[in-house]
């Protein structure tokens, strides 16, 4: 078990994991000092909508792990049924330019963040999953999904495009053709539809057996060299960050913005 301290400490330069733990407001991180693996939770009712706060704590959280010796990280949600839906709508709605731009650079840079992580990370997707909430999850290299939940980009539904990195994403993960198929209607997929065409690597029951699921996909690397494994990882997501970056996601939100405005 992982000892609570309600502190959240500066990174330490030793690979200590011991006894280690964090909670602030919005995201909680525990590591299990026998296992060596990190849970990052995210903790924002009542949907874990993904405002400019969540996403800072949600990067630096991810960002401190990489001075530990973890095993891997999860990622979860503290909510019963909801893992994120996506992207505060509140930050898209008459925003202040300073507000905006941040918003939009600090949703750009905790998907690099996840999407890069030296150490394995897992999804456990607890519950609903939509557009943003999905991005979350396709950073990390596998997920485990609770059924009867939705999961997927649902953008174009609500009007918007996804930008270029939440596409790129989606067809890390599934076929080109399947991505085609369910980003240009939005789609929203059941936990089994999901797995099916391998948006989700395993179904679990409940949270307790996603999380135990995906402490095993870590054993998988038990004999592997960490270093040879990051550097493979970066040779397979590479490209996608470095396009990712140049994309600056505020220019096509204004651009959004315009379309949705000369629209009306
Ligand atoms: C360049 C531009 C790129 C933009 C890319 C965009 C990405 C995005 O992520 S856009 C956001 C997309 N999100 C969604 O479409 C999800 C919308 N929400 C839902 O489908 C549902 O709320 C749910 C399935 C997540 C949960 O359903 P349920 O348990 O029935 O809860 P409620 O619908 O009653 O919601 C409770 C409460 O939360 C508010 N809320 C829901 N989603 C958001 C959100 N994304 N941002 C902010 N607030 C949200 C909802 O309005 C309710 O509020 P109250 O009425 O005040 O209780």
């Amino acid at each position: 078990m992982a000892s609570k301290i309600f502190v959240r400490p500066i990174s330490i330069a030793f690979n200590a994991f011991r006894n280690y733990s964090s909670s602030s407001k919005l995201v909680d991180v525990s590591i299990n000092d026998k296992t060596g693996i990190a849970t990052v939770t995210m903790q924002r009712p009542p949907v874990n909508s993904l405002n400019y706060e969540l996403l800072i704590e949600l990067n630096g959280a991810f960002q401190d792990l990489g001075s530990k010796k973890i095993k891997g990280a999860i990622l979860t949600s503290s909510l019963k049924t909801i893992f994120s839906a996506g992207l505060d709508i509140l930050e898209m709605y008459k925003p202040k330019p300073e507000r905006a731009n941040a918003f939009w650079t600090s949703l750009q840079d905790t998907w690099i963040t996840i999407f890069n992580t030296p150490y394995p990370t897992v999804a456990a997707i607890n519950g609903h999953s939509p557009a943003g909430g999905c991005l979350l999850s396709l950073a990390c290299e596998y997920r485990v999904m609770v059924n009867n939940y939705t999961i997927g980009l649902n953008e174009t539904k609500l009007g918007i495009v996804a930008p270029f990195w939440f596409v790129a994403s989606m067809k890390n993960t599934i076929s080109n053709r399947e991505s085609e198929l369910a980003l240009t209607s939005g789609r929203l997929y059941k936990t089994d539809e999901a797995f099916k065409v391998g948006l989700v690597d395993e179904t679990a029951e409940n949270k307790e057996d996603a999380l135990a699921k995906a402490e095993k996909f870590f054993s998988r690397f038990d004999a592997v060299n960490p270093i040879a494994r990051f550097l493979t990882k970066q040779e397979l997501r590479g490209k996608i960050v470095k396009v990712g970056r140049k994309t600056f996601i505020y220019k096509i939100f204004r651009k959004f913005q315009i379309c949705m405005m000369t629209r009306i």
